[in-house]
């Protein structure tokens, strides 16, 4: 295979028995073999995506100065404005080229769970919009995490709730991301906009990026372009979800390589982290564990998990 797989997420909210039944095994085969899945019929407004993007486009276009004053001072990186070069891969310590910006989640159903959690910080002041536009996507987003997952829980064969239950009143984060235009020196450092990794989290959507330069490393260990259209958003594996189905979805290899000279411009792109709540625990699904396949894992709160996986990409560090 040498192209990302295309799914239509109507099919399986709206489609005939058959309809859905097709989805649940081309999408569930596609995440599990290829890690990455494109989705499309999302119905999450272009304008909106648009809107979006204007929005952190005049975010990150701040003076260094102001973008400082929202960083969360004593946090792990996980709201607000993080600096250019502070997060890297796992083990590897060349920073990434890439500054970004973290927005939680702002409704809970458990409203308990909702004064405990940390709070979304916003630059008012200079974007009054800011705010509406980005909890409008996270909202969108967040729904069309849930109904992926069911369809992930089917294709196991778990009951269908399983695993959309546990990114409920989920931990999940939307990521503003700018990486500015590549200098000299960067070039030469070896540093790349973001290094090979895997993400942290049980699934991540990511809308289309303004540029180019995103790839994914097969399952056979080739890097691939990632080439998709508007409207089209990309789903990928992450090591929650690779934990829990003890490796039968392995988590996905990706990276975003530096743009040649002719297009080396700022590159904009909105991932979204989907987690599980924070005092999930994560343990290996009974359906994932067999004679042959004993489970690797022991089991691990989500929270303590994501802490141990931030210390390894230099956010584990009070910022
Ligand atoms: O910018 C992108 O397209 C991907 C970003 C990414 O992989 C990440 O932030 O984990
Ligand atoms: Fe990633």
């Amino acid at each position: 295979m040498n192209k990302v797989p295309i799914t239509n997420i109507k099919q399986y909210t709206e489609g005939s028995l058959k309809e859905k039944n097709e989805f649940i095994k081309i999408f569930g085969k596609a995440i599990q073999e290829f890690g990455f899945v494109i989705i499309e019929g999302h119905e999450v407004p272009n304008k909106l995506i648009q809107d979006c993007y204007d929005q952190i486009i005049q975010l990150f276009d701040l003076p260094k100065n102001i973008k400082s004053n929202y960083i969360e001072e004593g946090g792990l990186g996980q709201r607000g404005y993080v600096s250019f070069g502070l997060e890297h891969a796992k083990n590897n310590d060349k920073g990434d080229l890439k500054e970004f910006w973290h927005i939680g989640r702002e409704f809970y159903e458990n409203k308990d769970l909702e004064l405990k959690s940390a709070k979304n910080i916003w630059p008012v002041k200079e974007l009054p919009n800011f705010k509406d536009k980005l909890t409008t996507l996270y909202s969108s987003l967040d729904k069309i995490s849930l109904v992926l997952l069911s369809a992930i829980s089917e294709y196991l064969g778990i009951p269908k709730n399983t695993l959309s239950n546990m990114a409920k009143d989920g931990n999940t984060v939307l990521r503003a991301l700018h990486y500015p235009p590549v200098t000299g020196d960067q070039f030469n450092s070896g540093a790349i906009r973001a290094a090979a990794h895997e993400d942290i989290n049980l699934i991540t959507i990511l809308c289309e990026a303004t540029e180019g330069g995103l790839e994914i490393l097969t399952r056979q260990g080739k890097w691939l372009e990632i080439q998709s259209q508007k409207g089209q958003m990309i789903v990928d594996s992450g090591d929650m979800l690779s934990r829990i189905t003890n490796e039968i979805i392995p988590s996905t290899t990706h990276r975003v390589v530096n743009p040649i000279n002719a297009k080396n411009v700022s590159r904009y792109s909105l991932p979204f982290f989907v987690h599980a709540y924070e005092n999930c625990e994560l343990n290996v699904l009974d359906k994932c564990v067999s004679p042959s396949r004993s489970a690797k894992f022991p089991p691990i709160l989500a929270n303590e998990f994501l802490l141990q996986r931030l210390r390894e990409i230099g956010l584990g560090k009070k910022i």
